[in-house]
């Protein structure tokens, strides 16, 4: 597959990537990856590497915040990290996740919130979590202009209520996830994240949805495929998840790096005289 005519890789090259590029990339057959970021320099590397989509994921809650999972994240934590993404992308197209309580409501709330986001951060789209129960929220924010890319399967704000980190979708569930998938389409979600569904139905509902359709564990045949980044570039420690692969070893870097920094500064070899004035 030639992608240098793509506008997610070639094409006018000084023009941020819409909706509409991620659509044509699909009906080209062009898969592409999608990450998280929460910083500047994430943003400017990731958008440099050439990453059409960047999320600024409520998964900031267990990888910036230290909290164990996405729950206690509110919009106000979440707003500073979207506006930084923000300001550092100059290409990819940026996501921001509408964090727990902040959309459950009811529409109302998740249209206020999402236009609260994207008047005060520069986002080009917001993403919220749930199936049938979310398709009304989807509908309105769509409607007042506001792209949004939905999210289905595992969904992370409901870890409590699904009773842990849970494949969705296996057996008689696949057919609700199919309807779900419909009818937030339907509803005019641009894109929609499937994390954690058994790989024979993320592909059928794939091939069933005009809209791309982003994988997180969610097997091979999904339009694209999105990491958190500190998974994706080996910074997390502990147990990782099956779908994670890690494609660096950051956290030995970094740990080496401040092992060699402490070390110079005990035995008085940093600063040498190249970084002293006089
Ligand atoms: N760093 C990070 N990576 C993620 O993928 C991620 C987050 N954070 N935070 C928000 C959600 C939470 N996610 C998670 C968290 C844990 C598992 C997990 O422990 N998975 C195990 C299965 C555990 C079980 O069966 O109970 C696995 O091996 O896949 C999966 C997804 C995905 N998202
Ligand atoms: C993993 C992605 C899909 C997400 O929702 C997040 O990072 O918060
Ligand atoms: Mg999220």
């Amino acid at each position: 597959m030639t992608v240098e005519k793509s506008p997610l890789y070639g094409g006018e090259a000084n023009r941020r990537i819409t909706i509409r590029d991620l659509r044509t990339a699909k009906e080209r057959g062009e898969r592409w990856p999608m990450l998280t970021a929460y910083d500047m320099y994430t943003a400017e590397i990731f958008d440099q590497a050439g990453i059409p989509v960047l999320l600024v994921g409520d998964s900031a809650g267990n990888n910036v915040y230290a909290h164990t999972d996405t729950i206690p994240v509110t919009i106000e934590e979440m707003m500073p990290l979207a506006r930084a993404v923000v300001r550092s992308a100059k290409r990819a197209l940026v996501v921001c996740d509408l964090p727990f309580g902040s959309y459950q409501i009811g529409s109302e709330q998740a249209l206020a919130t999402s236009i609260q986001v994207m008047k005060e951060t520069g986002v080009q789209a917001v993403k919220l979590e749930g199936g049938l129960p979310a398709v009304d929220s989807v509908h309105r924010i769509v409607e007042a202009g506001i792209p949004v890319m939905a999210h289905v399967g595992f969904t992370p704000q409901s870890v409590n209520a699904i009773g842990g980190y849970r494949v969705q979708g296996r057996g008689a569930q696949g057919e609700d996830l199919l309807t779900a998938a419909l009818a937030l389409e339907k509803a005019g979600a641009f894109s929609i994240v499937l994390e954690m569904v058994a790989a024979d139905v993320a592909a059928e509902i794939t091939k069933r949805l005009s809209i791309p359709v982003i994988g997180i564990g969610a097997g091979p045949d999904c339009d694209a495929q999105v990491l958190v980044w500190q998974d994706m570039a080996g910074m997390r420690s502990g147990a990782m998840p099956r779908f994670v692969k890690a494609y660096g070893d950051l956290r030995a870097g970094l740990t080496s790096a401040a092992k060699a920094f402490a070390e110079d500064v005990t035995t008085g070899q940093f600063p040498g005289e190249e970084h002293t004035y006089r």
